[in-house]
């Protein structure tokens, strides 16, 4: 069973007001060009001119007196101010910036009621709490408070005794009753404002039919006038676009923060049936007292995966899913949020919310669903601001797993976003090329320069030679040769199968089918094996070609069959160009492929062109 849509989540324990406030991060959000070179996406203003405004002394008060912070990091006061003035705002910012100040603070000092609508369960709880213990004025409303906990509610909110702060699910404010009470505060002015926070849930869920979330494009009809926050670390700008169409945000542009987070370390591995040797040398090496997350795709591989590293390694790690009863799920959080176990091996319904600041590592021991996905979950890592390590392991049986879950859904515009969030993962973790942090961040169409890397991902401390080859030409003839093969008789072919026609194999079965007389059979002899293997997975991967899997029956066994999806013919093929740039121990000269070809990208949106010696970053182009 596989956790798909991030379920509520127990609470997590109060933190302690506070070890970590004043944590690194702030510096290395707040100076990111001479510390790491990326420039905010939003550049600063100078807050002499902020700290003129009337309402500053009391802005800058809370911050100190209630909220027992020191500074402000890089652009909280100029949001800050914005919603002082009773704007709209969206705050595109990194996770773990800082996001949530820049609407508790002036709900703090304004009056009036801020609605925060936030997706799941545990972090309402867990920012209740947490405002609560620094004393402010706040409530929240879940279906699974006590009766009589919700009724004191309602009763404080009808008594127009409001509180700063009111946080619900995008449910509740669907609920009957709640749209009239909040009509009756808004003609009373105590509306203060409503907050979205993870606002790219508004399109996600969208796409996953989380109806109350989209239903949040009636609140400016339904309250005028009422100013409105949308808070994200993740958002294209097409999301963007979404998110401020369906909320009719009034306003110039997002409040933005570069989405790079310098400290987290990226790492791409192939995955061997050793990996969970691999993982636990890793952690016994380099984390042996330290906290970590394991990131799987099913339920029942997190808990396979947790008894193994507890059973076999020694190593404390438990398992955490949705299919737990709330209760567990609550105090293996609680262990590992206390330190009293190392380890937690979880699907995705662990991660928004986590705000841990001392995670050292994060591991996928399976793809990640989304590059998006892959984002959040390695940002759980490092929140402190000190360096965490994130390493993916991928292998192309992890692939088809996921496109075979998604395929087993109907069709709909949801499966194919999926498909493609798949492909790119796919492009993602085969770029062992260019510039992983440069990658995601693309994938936010974000521009980054690889120097400012600093080494901190696998590609750019690998300092291998390669070269490009253009082998669009070979994957032509080989679409055309497999189109021809799979029209004759019994013509169902496995990868290897296809791979030994390419090559021109006299193999007794190639020569019955009658195989070895079409004239394309033989015509990519000159490839090695390594390098056709490639370049099926590449057109696997882009959807020129396809798996089908038939289970044999006789012996119940499943056998994994090629499928064309997209012609040679059709001219979307022009545009993606697999290449497969090879290894060598010195630098190769073009068209010389080696045997141990292992470095390979397709550069899809780029024009073919003539192989020639560039630098990794010229070479390659953002998928
Ligand atoms: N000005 C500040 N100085 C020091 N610490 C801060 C400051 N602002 C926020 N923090 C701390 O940074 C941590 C992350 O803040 P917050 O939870 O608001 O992040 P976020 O941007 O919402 O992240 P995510 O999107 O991952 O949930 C919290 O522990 C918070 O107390």
């Amino acid at each position: 069973m596989v956790d798909s849509v991030p379920a509520a989540l127990p609470s997590r324990p109060d933190p302690p007001v506070n070890e970590h406030r004043s944590s690194p991060i702030v510096q290395e959000v707040s100076t990111p060009i001479t510390r790491f070179g990326n420039p905010p996406t939003t550049k600063p203003t100078d807050t002499t001119e902020l700290e003129d405004k009337p309402y500053y002394p009391r802005v800058k008060e809370a911050l100190t007196k209630v909220f027992r912070l020191q500074s402000f990091r890089t652009l909280q006061l100029e949001v800050i101010c914005d919603v002082m003035e009773g704007l709209d705002v969206f705050v595109l910012f990194p996770t773990g910036s800082g996001k949530s100040l820049t609407f508790q603070l002036p709900a703090v000092c304004q009056d009036g009621m801020t609605i925060v609508v936030s997706p799941l369960k545990s972090l309402i709880l867990d920012q209740h709490r947490a405002l609560r213990a620094l004393g402010v004025d706040v409530e929240m409303l879940l279906g699974e408070m006590a009766d009589s906990q919700r009724k004191e509610v309602w009763r404080r909110l009808g008594s127009g005794h409001v509180p700063k702060i009111l946080y619900l699910t995008p449910e509740r404010l669907e609920m009957d009753g709640m749209r009239s009470l909040l009509q009756r505060l808004q003609s009373s002015g105590s509306l203060a404002r409503f907050v979205i926070d993870e606002a790219h849930l508004i399109t996600d869920w969208g796409r996953s039919f989380r109806d109350a979330y989209v239903q949040l494009n009636t609140l400016r009809t339904a309250y005028p006038g009422v100013p409105i926050s949308a808070l994200t670390a993740t958002a294209s700008p097409e999301v963007q676009g979404d998110i401020t169409t369906r909320l009719h945000l009034k306003i110039h542009a997002p409040w933005k923060l570069s989405a790079n987070r310098p400290n987290l370390d990226y790492d791409v591995r192939p995955k061997t049936k050793n990996v969970l040797s691999e993982i636990a040398d890793f952690i016994k090496n380099n984390h042996p007292r330290e906290t970590g997350i394991i990131y799987c795709s099913s339920r029942d591989k997190c808990e396979e995966v947790a008894k193994v590293l507890r059973d076999k390694f020694q190593l404390s790690a438990k398992h955490y899913h949705a299919g737990m009863a709330d209760q567990d799920k609550a105090q293996v959080q609680e262990e590992w949020s206390s330190g009293r176990i190392r380890i937690i091996v979880a699907t995705i319904a662990f991660g928004m919310g986590i705000d841990k600041p001392d995670v050292r590592y994060v591991i996928h021991h399976s793809l990640p669903n989304s590059l998006n996905g892959y984002y959040q979950e390695t940002g759980r890592g490092g929140r402190d601001g000190k360096p965490a390590q994130c390493i993916l392991y991928y292998s192309t049986g992890d692939f088809y797993n996921r496109l075979r879950m998604i395929r087993g859904n109907p069709p709909s515009q949801m499966r194919d976003a999926e498909e493609d969030d798949i492909r790119r993962v796919m492009g993602y973790v085969t770029n062992d090329v260019q510039c992983r942090r440069a990658q995601v961040l693309a994938f936010f169409h974000e521009d980054f320069d690889p120097v400012h890397c600093r080494q901190m991902c696998n590609n750019c401390r690998d300092n291998t030679p390669c070269v490009t080859e253009d082998h669009t030409a070979d994957a032509q003839k080989a679409l055309r040769l497999f189109e021809s093969l799979s029209r004759r008789p019994r013509a169902r072919l496995t990868p290897p199968q296809f791979i030994a026609a390419l090559k021109g194999s006299k193999a007794q079965m190639q020569v019955e089918r009658g195989w070895t007389n079409d004239p394309l059979h033989g015509s990519c002899s000159h490839l090695s094996n390594d390098v056709l293997a490639r370049l099926i997975d590449q057109m696997l991967w882009h959807n020129f070609l396809s798996i089908e899997q038939v289970r044999g029956s006789k012996d119940g066994y499943c056998q994994n069959y090629l499928t064309v999806s997209l012609s040679a013919a059709q001219p979307a093929f022009a545009q993606l160009m697999p290449t497969c740039p090879s290894l060598g121990p010195k630098r190769m000269r073009c068209g010389e492929a080696s045997s141990s070809c292992c470095r390979s990208v397709l550069a899809g949106r780029v024009e073919p062109r003539v192989c020639g010696r560039q630098t990794a970053a010229d070479q390659y182009r953002t998928l």
